[in-house]
C-alpha cells in the first residue's frame, strides 16, 4: 500500500508530502489542511529521498524563527521495541505505531515532528520548541543484512541531534553481540569520521538510553555499569584516527539512562514512569556534571554543548545538504556544509532584507534619475531619513538573522550586502548634493543679483561686498543643513567635506564673476560721467572761441592770448575730471571688496577710455560746419566789436580793411592752433604714455578687447602720438582756412556795403522840384483848417518825440515784438517738425543747405547725451 502510494506521490509534479494515513498532500494543500502534518514529516524516505518540505513544515509548526532556540532529540533502536509509542507518549506526537497484534516495520525512513505538549508555563514555552526525529528501526526483516541505511540515519541523526535515545529491552542488556551493539558501534565509528577534526570544538552528544520492560529486578545502576562497559569495549575496538588513539567514549558523549516499566503489564506505572521522563526533556537545563552518568533521573537533558548551532531558519536546507552528501557517499565535512549553508542563507536573508531595502529607496531613486535626464537634479525631500532608516533596518535585519550563522562567512555577506547597499546610497546622497550644489550656486547668484538691483532701486549706495559676504553666509548654510540632514550615520562615505569646499569654491567662482560683472557696470558708468562732463567742460572751451575773447572766463596770461591756451584748459580739465573719476571708481571699487589688481586694471580702462572720450568730443567740436561757425563767430566778434565790445557802425572813414585784415588774421591763425592738440608750455602733445600708465600685469583679453588703440601709448597698432593728437590733417586746414576765408570775404563786403549805404544823400534841387511841382497840395492844405490843424499836430509830436529823444524806444520795442513772434513762430514750427522723423530729416536738409546741418545733428546728439548723463550722476 505505502510502495503504491510513494508511486503515486513521485507521479505528482507538485512537491507534496506523504501523510502517515497514506494521503499525498500538494504543498499549497498542506499549508492550509491542519491534518496534512498529522504525523509529522517524513523528512527522509524509504527510498532515501530527502522531502523539500521540511522546511515548510518548520514554518507551519513556527520553528523557523526560532533561531538557536529548538532542540533535537533522534531516537533508535532495533524495530518494532515501541519506540514510536514512545515519542508519542513522551511528546504527544503521533508518529504510526504498529497495531499490537503485527509483528512488522512501521516506520519507513526518518520521520519529523514538533512537540506537542505544550508546557504549562508560559515563560517556559520557548523549551517547546523540541523536534523529534523517528528512525527506521534497525535489524528490520525486510532490509535484511543491508545496513547502509542504518548507517546512513545514523550519520544523519549525528550531523544535527543533540540528544539520541537509543532504545533497548532490559534482555537486551549485555548481549554484547546484540543488534543494539552494532548500533552503537556504527555511531561511534560515524562520530569519529564527523567529528574527528577538533577535540575541543566537537560538539558532544547525549546518548539517552531508556531501558524498556524494565523489571526492576536488576537494579538500574547495575545496568548502566554493564552498558557502559559494553560501550567502553566497544569504542576500544574502532580504529581510531591518528592523535586520537587515547580519546576515551566520554570525550565524544554523555550517557543518561532511564528505565520503563512493562507497558502491557504495568501501564499504569508506565504512563507514570514515562511522564517523569518527558519532564526532564522540559526542564530547565542544569550543570553537565549534574546531570549526567549516574544522577540522570532528574535535570534537564539540553546542554548548549550537545546543540548543532544551526538556525531554525537554515535547519531545513542544513539537513538537505548534509543528507545529500552522505547519500552520494562524500565525505561529509560538518564545517564545510555549515559554510555552505551560511553561504546560502545569508545570501536568501540579504536577498529578503533588500526587497523592503528597494521599497524605500528606489522612489528616491527613480525621482532622482528623473531630475538628471530633464537636467534640473532635484533635491529630494525626506531622502535623508529615509536612506538613514533602510540602511539601519537593513542591516539590523540581516544582522539578526544572518549572524547565527558561520562568522566568518556573515561577516564576509554582511560586507558584501553593505557594499551593495551603500553603492546605492551614496549614489543617492552625492546626486543629492549635487542637486543642493546646482541649487544653492543658483539661488546665491539670484539673491546677490536681486539685492544688488533692489540696492540700486533704493538710489542709497549698497555694499556689494557685505551682500557677496551674507548671501555666501547663507549659501554655506543652507548646503550644510541639506548635506546634514542627507547624512547617513555609520556609513563610512557619509561625509560632505569635499563637496562643501568644492560647493565654496564654486560661489567664490560666481561672486567673483558678479563682482567683475558689477566692476563693468561702474565702469560704465563712470565712463559715461566723465564723457557727461568732459562735453560739458570742453564744449563750454569751443564755445568760448566764438566770443574771440578766451575760453571760460580764463584770463589772459602774458602776451599769449587765452585762445592759445585752449588745449592747456582741456587738458587740465581731462586730467582733473578723470582723476575725479578715479578717485570714484576707486571708493566703490573697494567696496566691492575688489583686489588691487581688478582696481588696477579698472582704473587703466577708464583712463584710456576718457581719452578716447575726450577725442571723441574734440573731434565732434571740430567738425567741419561747427568749427567754420565758430572761427566765423571768433572772427566777426572782432571785426564788428570794438576793443571795448562796442557794436561798429561802419562809416565810410572807418579803417574798414585794416580791421577786417587784423581780425581775420589773427582767426587764421587759430586754425593750425586747433588742429593739433599741444600744451602751450613745450609746444608738445599731452604726455599721453606717462599719463595712462603701464599696462597692468592682470590684464586679460577680455579686459582689452573693447578698447580702441591710442597712438602713442599702443606703439603696436602703427599709429604714432603725433598722429593721435592730430585733430585736423593738412587737406581739411587748407579747406577750412579757403571756406573762413570766402565766409570773412562776405562779412566784410557787407559791412562796406552798410557804410556806403550810410551817407547817401537826396540832391538839393529834388527839394525844389518837390515845392513846385506840390506848391498847389501845399497850398490846399494851409488853406483848409482840418488839414492844416492835422499838420499842426503832427509837427508838434515830431517835436516832442525829437525833443524826448522817444523814436529809439519805440522802435526798439516794435523790434522786440517782431522778434518775439518770429522766435515762437520758429519754435512751433520746430517742435511740430522734430515731433517727427521726416520732420527731423527735413530740418538737418535744411539746416544742411544753410551750413548748420552737422551743428543741429550734433546738438540734438548733445541733448541725448546730457539727459544720459544727468542719469549717470545719480548712480555714481
Ligand atoms: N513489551 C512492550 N511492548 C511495547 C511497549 N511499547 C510498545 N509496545 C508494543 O510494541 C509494538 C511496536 O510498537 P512501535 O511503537 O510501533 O514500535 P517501533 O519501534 O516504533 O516500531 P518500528 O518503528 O517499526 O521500528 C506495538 O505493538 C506496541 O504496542 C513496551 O513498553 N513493552
Amino acid at each position: 500500500m505505502e510502495q503504491r502510494l510513494r508511486a503515486e506521490s513521485r507521479s505528482h509534479t507538485a512537491p507534496g508530502i506523504i501523510t502517515t494515513n497514506g494521503h499525498f498532500a500538494s504543498v499549497g494543500d498542506a499549508a492550509h489542511d491542519p491534518k496534512a502534518y498529522e504525523h509529522g514529516v517524513q523528512v527522509i524516505d524509504g527510498d532515501k529521498e530527502f522531502n523539500s518540505n521540511l522546511s515548510r513544515y518548520l514554518t507551519l509548526e513556527d520553528v523557523t524563527n526560532a533561531g538557536f532556540n529548538y532542540h533535537l532529540i533522534s531516537v533508535f533502536g532495533s524495530q518494532s521495541t515501541g519506540k514510536s509509542t514512545l515519542l508519542n507518549k513522551l511528546f504527544g506526537t503521533q508518529f504510526s505505531v504498529m497495531a499490537d497484534r503485527e509483528r512488522r516495520q512501521t516506520t519507513k525512513g526518518i520521520w519529523l515532528s514538533k512537540n506537542k505538549v505544550i508546557h504549562e508555563d508560559p515563560k517556559s514555552r520557548m523549551a517547546d520548541n523540541i523536534l523529534v526525529m523517528d528512525v527506521e528501526g534497525t535489524d528490520g526483516r525486510e532490509r535484511g543484512e543491508n545496513q547502509d541505511f542504518e548507517r546512513k540515519s545514523a550519520l544523519f541523526a549525528l550531523a544535527t541531534s543533540e540528544v539520541l535515545i537509543v532504545n533497548i529491552w532490559e534482555h537486551q542488556v549485555g548481549l554484547y553481540q546484540g543488534a543494539n551493539m552494532g548500533l552503537l558501534k556504527t555511531v561511534f565509528e560515524v562520530n569519529l569520521q564527523l567529528f574527528l577534526k577538533d577535540k575541543n570544538t566537537t560538539p558532544r552528544s547525549l546518548l539517552f538510553f531508556v531501558i524498556r520492560d524494565f523489571m526492576g529486578s536488576t537494579p538500574l545502576k547495575n545496568l548502566e555499569d554493564t552498558l557502559l562497559e559494553d560501550l567502553s569495549r566497544i569504542w576500544a575496538s574502532l580504529s581510531k584516527p591518528e592523535g586520537l588513539e587515547h580519546s576515551t567514549i566520554h570525550d565524544y558523549f554523555d550517557f543518561a539512562f532511564y528505565g520503563l516499566p512493562h507497558k502491557g503489564y504495568k501501564p499504569e506505572e508506565f504512563s507514570a514512569e514515562v511522564k517523569k521522563l518527558g519532564t526532564r526533556f522540559r526542564e530547565g537545563r542544569k550543570g553537565r556534571k549534574e546531570q549526567v552518568l549516574g544522577e540522570s533521573n532528574d535535570g534537564g537533558v539540553f546542554l548548549p554543548e550537545y546543540h548543532r548551532r544551526i538556525p531554525a531558519d537554515g535547519f531545513a536546507h542544513y539537513a538537505e545538504g548534509i543528507w545529500d552528501q552522505i547519500i552520494n557517499n562524500k565525505d561529509l565535512d560538518l564545517p564545510t556544509q555549515q559554510e555552505l549553508l551560511a553561504q546560502f542563507r545569508c545570501d536568501e536573508i540579504a536577498r529578503g532584507v533588500v526587497v523592503a531595502f528597494d521599497e524605500a529607496i528606489i522612489p528616491f531613486e527613480d525621482k532622482q534619475a528623473e531630475g538628471i535626464r530633464a537636467g534640473a537634479p532635484l533635491v529630494l525631500g525626506g531622502l535623508g531619513p529615509a536612506m538613514r532608516s533602510a540602511r539601519m533596518k537593513t542591516l539590523k535585519n540581516f544582522e539578526t538573522e544572518a549572524s547565527r550563522y558561520h562568522k566568518g562567512v556573515y561577516k564576509l555577506k554582511k560586507a558584501e550586502l553593505e557594499g551593495k547597499i551603500d553603492t546605492r546610497l551614496k549614489a543617492l546622497f552625492h546626486g543629492q548634493l549635487n542637486a543642493a550644489h546646482k541649487a544653492g550656486v543658483k539661488e546665491f547668484s539670484e539673491a546677490v543679483s536681486n539685492a544688488v538691483k533692489a540696492g540700486q532701486k533704493k538710489g542709497a549706495s549698497y555694499d556689494f561686498a557685505e551682500i557677496v559676504k551674507q548671501e555666501t553666509k547663507a549659501a554655506i548654510e543652507r548646503f550644510e543643513k541639506e548635506a546634514r540632514a542627507t547624512l547617513v550615520e555609520g556609513a563610512p562615505w557619509s561625509n560632505y567635506k569635499q563637496e562643501l569646499h568644492l560647493y565654496q569654491k564654486d560661489l567664490a567662482e560666481v561672486s567673483g564673476q558678479l563682482r567683475r560683472d558689477e566692476m563693468r557696470r561702474l565702469a560704465t558708468r563712470v565712463e559715461r560721467w566723465v564723457r557727461s562732463r568732459l562735453s560739458d567742460s570742453v564744449g563750454l572751451e569751443f564755445n568760448s572761441l566764438g566770443s574771440g575773447r578766451g575760453g571760460s572766463g580764463a584770463p589772459e596770461t602774458g602776451d599769449k592770448p587765452a585762445e592759445n591756451q585752449i588745449w592747456d584748459r582741456i587738458w587740465n580739465l581731462f586730467v582733473e575730471t578723470v582723476l575725479d573719476a578715479e578717485r570714484r571708481f576707486t571708493d566703490r571699487a573697494t567696496s566691492f571688496d575688489a583686489s588691487v589688481d581688478e582696481v588696477d586694471v579698472g582704473l587703466w580702462r577708464l583712463r584710456r577710455k576718457s581719452w578716447v572720450a575726450l577725442r571723441e568730443k574734440v573731434e565732434e567740436e571740430m567738425m567741419e560746419g561747427n568749427l567754420l561757425l565758430k572761427l566765423r563767430e571768433n572772427f566777426e566778434d572782432k571785426f564788428r566789436y570794438d576793443e571795448a565790445g562796442v557794436p561798429r557802425i561802419w562809416r565810410p572813414t572807418d579803417d574798414i580793411e585794416g580791421i577786417y585784415t587784423r581780425a581775420r588774421e589773427s582767426t587764421l591763425t587759430l586754425i593750425p592752433l586747433l588742429s593739433r592738440f599741444r600744451l602751450a608750455d613745450n609746444n608738445s602733445p599731452p604726455p599721453l604714455d606717462r599719463w595712462v600708465g603701464h599696462t597692468p600685469s592682470s590684464v586679460t583679453a577680455a579686459d582689452e578687447e573693447d578698447l580702441t588703440p591710442i597712438g602713442g601709448v599702443d606703439e603696436e597698432e602703427g599709429k604714432s602720438l603725433e598722429e593721435e593728437v592730430t585733430i585736423l590733417n593738412d587737406a581739411k586746414r587748407q579747406d577750412l582756412t579757403v571756406r573762413f576765408k570766402k565766409a570773412a570775404d562776405g562779412v566784410y563786403v557787407e559791412a562796406k556795403r552798410s557804410a556806403i549805404g550810410g551817407i547817401t544823400q537826396v540832391p538839393l534841387y529834388f527839394y525844389g522840384l518837390l515845392l513846385a511841382l506840390g506848391w498847389n497840395e501845399i497850398w490846399a492844405v494851409l488853406r483848409n483848417p482840418a488839414y492844416f490843424f492835422l499838420l499842426f499836430v503832427c509837427a508838434v509830436g515830431a517835436y516832442v518825440t525829437y525833443q524826448l529823444n522817444l523814436w529809439g524806444p519805440i522802435m526798439k520795442m516794435v523790434d522786440a515784438a517782431s522778434r518775439q513772434a518770429l522766435e515762437e513762430g520758429k519754435k512751433r514750427l520746430r517742435e511740430f517738425l522734430e515731433s517727427s522723423d521726416t520732420g527731423r530729416q527735413a530740418i538737418a536738409m535744411s539746416a544742411n543747405a544753410t551750413g548748420h546741418g552737422e551743428e543741429y545733428e550734433m546738438k540734438s546728439m548733445n541733448k541725448k547725451v546730457e539727459k544720459e548723463n544727468d542719469d549717470d550722476d545719480d548712480d555714481i
